[in-house]
C-alpha cells in the first residue's frame, strides 16, 4: 500500500466511523507519484460513494500530510494492474481498458475489530460465545450465524472479530466482508459488463462469507435470488456464513419467505443495548485503546447520560479527546459535562417520564389514564410497574420524584417496582424481550 495513503488512513481513522473506514476506504488501493495520489476502487458504487462523501475529506488530509494540496484521482481498478500496464513489458501490445480487479479477499477486515478488544457484557454474551464457536469451527457450529439488534451494538465488531480469529488459526483462509449494499453494486456491475459467472465464482470461492446489514436487501428481488443460491452453495459445501440485521429477519418486510427460511437454519442472536456497567467498561476500554486518560467518573456520567448505543459513545468519546486534546486540558468530569453539554441535553430530552408512560401504554394497549389511575388489575399493573422501572433507570428523577408523576404515588412503591422488573427481567425472557424493545424505542 502507498505509505502516504496509509497514513492518510490512519488520520481518517480518528474522524470516520469505523464502519465508513472500512465500508470505502479501506477496500481502496492507491499508488503515488508526482503527480498526486490515484486511488482505485474496486466498483463504480464504491468510487461514486467515495468521490460524493469522502473527498473532500481525503483532500484535507493529504495538504495536512504534505503541506501542500495534492491531486487525487479516482478511477475504478487496482494499482497492481495499473503498475503493470504502466511498465509495458518488451513488445506487449497496449492494454486498451483497465480489467475489473479481483475482489481482494483478505484485506476488507477491519483489524481492530477483535475479540480481545470487545467488552462482554449480558446484553452481547450470547452472541460473543456463538461468534467465537463459529470463528474457531467455521462452517460446522452455526451456519450461517445471525446477529441482530439495534443499529450502534456492536454487531459489525463482532462479526470481524469471528473473521479476525479465523484467519489467525488459519492464515489461507478466504473471509469476505461486505456490506449488503456492496453486495447489491457488485451484483449490478456483474450484471452491467455480463459478468454474473465470474460474480458467482468469487462469492463462491470463499472459505467463510460475512454480510453486513441484510435488512437492505429487502423489496430487492433480483438481489435476494441470487444471495438464495450463493447462500445455498456455500451452505452445501459446510463454507462458514455470518450474517447481521437490523431485527429479528421473520420480521423484515419484502424479504423473501425462503430466505427467512433458510436463515433459520443456523443461530440467531440477539445483540441487545448494553446495560449501565457494561457502557461505563466499554468507554473505559475504548479511552485505553485510543491512549486517552479518562477517568472512572467520566466514563460513568457519559454512561449514565448516553444510553441510545456504542457508536454514539464512541463519538461522545472522540470529541471529548480531540477538545481535550486541542486545549491541552485533562478531561475532567466538568470539563466533559461542558464539552459536551448540547449532546448531553439532546440524549436527557429524548426520554422523559411522560413520554415512557405514553409508549408504554402504547406498547401494552392501555390507556394512559388507566395506566396513571389507581386501578390495580393485573393488565394495568405490571406496565404500570414497567413504566415506572423505565423511569428509574432512563431518567435522572429521584423515586419520590417518579412516584409523583405516576397519580401521586409513595416513593416505596417505585422502589418495589423496580425490584420486580429486574427479578423478572432475569427470569422471564418475555418479560426481559418487552424491557429490551422498550428501551430501545425510546431510546433508539
Ligand atoms: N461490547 C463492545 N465492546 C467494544 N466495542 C463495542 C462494543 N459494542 C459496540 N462497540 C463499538 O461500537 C461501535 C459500533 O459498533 P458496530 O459498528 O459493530 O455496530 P453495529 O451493531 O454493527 O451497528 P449497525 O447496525 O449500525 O451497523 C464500533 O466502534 C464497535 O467497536
Amino acid at each position: 500500500m502507498s505509505d502516504l495513503w496509509r497514513r492518510c488512513l490512519e488520520r481518517l481513522e480518528g474522524e470516520l466511523s469505523a464502519e465508513d473506514l472500512h465500508t470505502w476506504l479501506m477496500p481502496l488501493q492507491a499508488r503515488d507519484d508526482a503527480d498526486g495520489l490515484q486511488l482505485y476502487a474496486p466498483n463504480p458504487y464504491t468510487l461514486d460513494a467515495v468521490r460524493d462523501r469522502y473527498l473532500p475529506q481525503i483532500e484535507a488530509v493529504l495538504t495536512l500530510l504534505k503541506g501542500h494540496s495534492l491531486a487525487v484521482r479516482l478511477e475504478v481498478g487496482s494499482s497492481a494492474i495499473a503498475a503493470a500496464h504502466a511498465r509495458p513489458m518488451p513488445g506487449s501490445r497496449p492494454v486498451a481498458a483497465v480489467e475489473p480487479p479481483p475482489v481482494n479477499f483478505n484485506h476488507n477486515l477491519d483489524p481492530h475489530y477483535t475479540f480481545e478488544t470487545f467488552v462482554e457484557g449480558k446484553s452481547n454474551q450470547l452472541g460473543k460465545a456463538a461468534a467465537m464457536q463459529v470463528a474457531q469451527n467455521p462452517g460446522r457450529a452455526y451456519n450461517p450465524l445471525l446477529l441482530y439488534g439495534g443499529t450502534g451494538l456492536g454487531k459489525t465488531h463482532l462479526m470481524h472479530a469471528a473473521g479476525n480469529l479465523m484467519r489467525e488459526h488459519n492464515p489461507n483462509c478466504k473471509v469476505l466482508y461486505l456490506r449488503s449494499e456492496q453486495f447489491v453494486g457488485s451484483m449490478i456491475e456483474a450484471l452491467r459488463t455480463k459478468s454474473m459467472d465470474e460474480f458467482k465464482r468469487r462469492f463462491r470461492s470463499v472459505d467463510a462469507l460475512l454480510i453486513d446489514d441484510i435488512q437492505f436487501f429487502a423489496g430487492k428481488d433480483t438481489t435476494q435470488e441470487e444471495f438464495f443460491h450463493t447462500f445455498n452453495a456455500l451452505f452445501e459445501s459446510k463454507q462458514q456464513i455470518i450474517l447481521t440485521c437490523d431485527r429479528y429477519p421473520k420480521e423484515v418486510d419484502k424479504l423473501e419467505p425462503r430466505l427467512k427460511s433458510r436463515l433459520g437454519w443456523g443461530l440467531s442472536v440477539a445483540i441487545e443495548p448494553p446495560d449501565f456497567e457494561t457502557r461505563a467498561a466499554i468507554l473505559l476500554a475504548k479511552a485505553h485503546e485510543k491512549g486517552v486518560a479518562v477517568s472512572e467518573n467520566v466514563a460513568m456520567l457519559l454512561a449514565k447520560r448516553i444510553r441510545s448505543n456504542v457508536r454514539d459513545l464512541e463519538g461522545a468519546l472522540n470529541t471529548l479527546a480531540a477538545r481535550a486534546n486541542f486545549y491541552g486540558k485533562p478531561i475532567t468530569t466538568d470539563f466533559a459535562e461542558e464539552t459536551l453539554r448540547d449532546l448531553l441535553a439532546t440524549h436527557a430530552q429524548a426520554v422523559t417520564v411522560p413520554n415512557i408512560q405514553k409508549i408504554v401504554a402504547d406498547y401494552f394497549s392501555v390507556r394512559l389514564q388507566d395506566l396513571l389511575s389507581k386501578r390495580r388489575v393485573r393488565s394495568l399493573a405490571r406496565p404500570r410497574q414497567i413504566a415506572m422501572a423505565l423511569s428509574k433507570e432512563l431518567t435522572e428523577h429521584s423515586l419520590p420524584e417518579i412516584g409523583e408523576a405516576f397519580g401521586g404515588r409513595d416513593h416505596t412503591t417505585v422502589l418495589h417496582a423496580c425490584r420486580t422488573i429486574r427479578k423478572l427481567c432475569e427470569t422471564d425472557t418475555r418479560m426481559r424481550q418487552d424491557w429490551e424493545q422498550l428501551i430501545r424505542t425510546l431510546t433508539g
